[in-house]
């Protein structure tokens, strides 16, 4: 054993550290905040291990039922959704739970009731399971006015009102991304350790980059500001060279390249589609948030995306999101087009 490495591993910086260490910066705060997110991380190296075994487990495939966006739910989602939901009802911190999969919110029963309130996707990526590519979780979390009498309108608040934000990606290592409304702190998975260490202090995105991701198979239903803007991101007019397409059709994989390398992610609304694909509360708000919040921006074509305010639990909104001057570009090309209408 290499015992000098070994010492320095004692000097790592868990998640668990992490959080409590946020928290002792404010002294009213009795640590809910931090067992919420004990449970969250369990959830999250639950749902790893049985990604990481998928096919061995008999984990892959469809579950045969559709879920409320009428896509067949695969066996992982129905798995991941169940962890969720359990981690975070024992956590007796939530008072309502929202996730992609259940029509309905949950409200939690009283005596296990607690003031937070966690929007989720429990598996992002669903069409990437069976080949192995990345996939994710996604999470946001709303504090309730009141928890004991806690209604849908806590919910159904914009953005900006989270507390919290983050994704934990099952890629070629395991790293969860959180946001407390002071930063982004990357943290990977140590399987030896079975902790989450921080590896990512900080994030900030490149205010410019040379990415842009984005589901071409849909431009012939795009409109023009889009249309222009990814025109121009093959053929700049300014001389500069031509950006880059990567798309891995899991948000939060191409969402975790734009943090780190910068550049645009867009799932833009469209002629068949106006309201594009992705959901309000447990997908473009949270990664709006970590954008925001990594000094990047995120827009729906028409407003800050943090500022749409949801009419429903599973609403969808065209998203536009990542570093600052890309996303300049694009708001510019929008402001173009309805001046042209006007
Ligand atoms: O296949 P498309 O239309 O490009 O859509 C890809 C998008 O759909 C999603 O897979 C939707 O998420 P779910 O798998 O949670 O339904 C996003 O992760 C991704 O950005
Ligand atoms: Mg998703
Ligand atoms: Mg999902």
């Amino acid at each position: 054993m290499d015992h000098a490495a070994d010492s320095r591993r004692t000097d790592l910086m868990t998640i668990t550290r992490f959080v409590l260490n946020e928290q002792s910066k404010y002294p009213e705060s009795r640590g809910d905040f931090t067992i919420l997110l004990n449970h969250i991380v369990l959830g999250c190296k639950f749902v790893c291990s049985s990604v990481n075994k998928a096919g061995l487990a008999k984990l892959l495939g469809l579950a045969g039922e559709t879920n409320v966006q009428g896509e067949d739910q695969k066996k992982l989602d129905v798995l991941s959704n169940e962890v969720f939901v359990k981690a975070l009802t024992s956590s007796g911190k939530t008072c309502i739970l929202v996730s992609e999969e259940d029509e309905e919110a949950t409200f939690v029963k009283q005596s296990q009731c607690g003031k937070y309130i966690v929007v989720f996707d429990p598996l992002d990526g669903s069409s990437n399971i069976d080949c192995g590519v990345s996939i994710g979780t996604i999470f946001g979390i709303y504090l309730a006015k009141d928890k004991d009498n806690a209604t849908l309108n806590d919910v159904l608040q914009p953005g900006s009102s989270m507390v919290a934000a983050g994704y934990c990606m099952y890629g070629s290592s395991c790293t969860l991304v959180l946001s407390t409304g002071s930063g982004v702190n990357g943290f990977t998975l140590d399987p030896s350790l079975g902790e989450f260490i921080l590896t990512h202090p900080n994030i900030k995105i490149p205010n410019k980059g040379k990415i842009y991701s984005v589901n071409e198979g849909n431009a012939k239903h795009w409109d023009e500001p889009t249309t222009k803007f990814v025109e121009n991101c093959k053929f700049p007019q300014d001389g500069s060279s031509p950006k880059s397409l990567r798309y891995i059709g899991s948000m939060v994989a191409d969402v975790h390249r734009t943090l780190l390398y910068g550049g645009i992610f867009m799932y833009p609304g469209d002629k068949k589609s106006p309201n594009g694909k992705l959901r309000v509360l447990y997908e473009v708000f949270p990664m709006s948030f970590l954008m925001e919040q990594a000094g990047g921006q995120a827009f729906t074509g028409k407003q800050r995306a943090l500022d749409i305010m949801p009419k429903n639990i599973h609403e969808r909104s065209p998203v536009f999101l990542g570093s600052y001057e890309d996303v300049e570009q694009i708001k510019a090309l929008y402001a173009a087009s309805n001046q042209n209408k006007a």
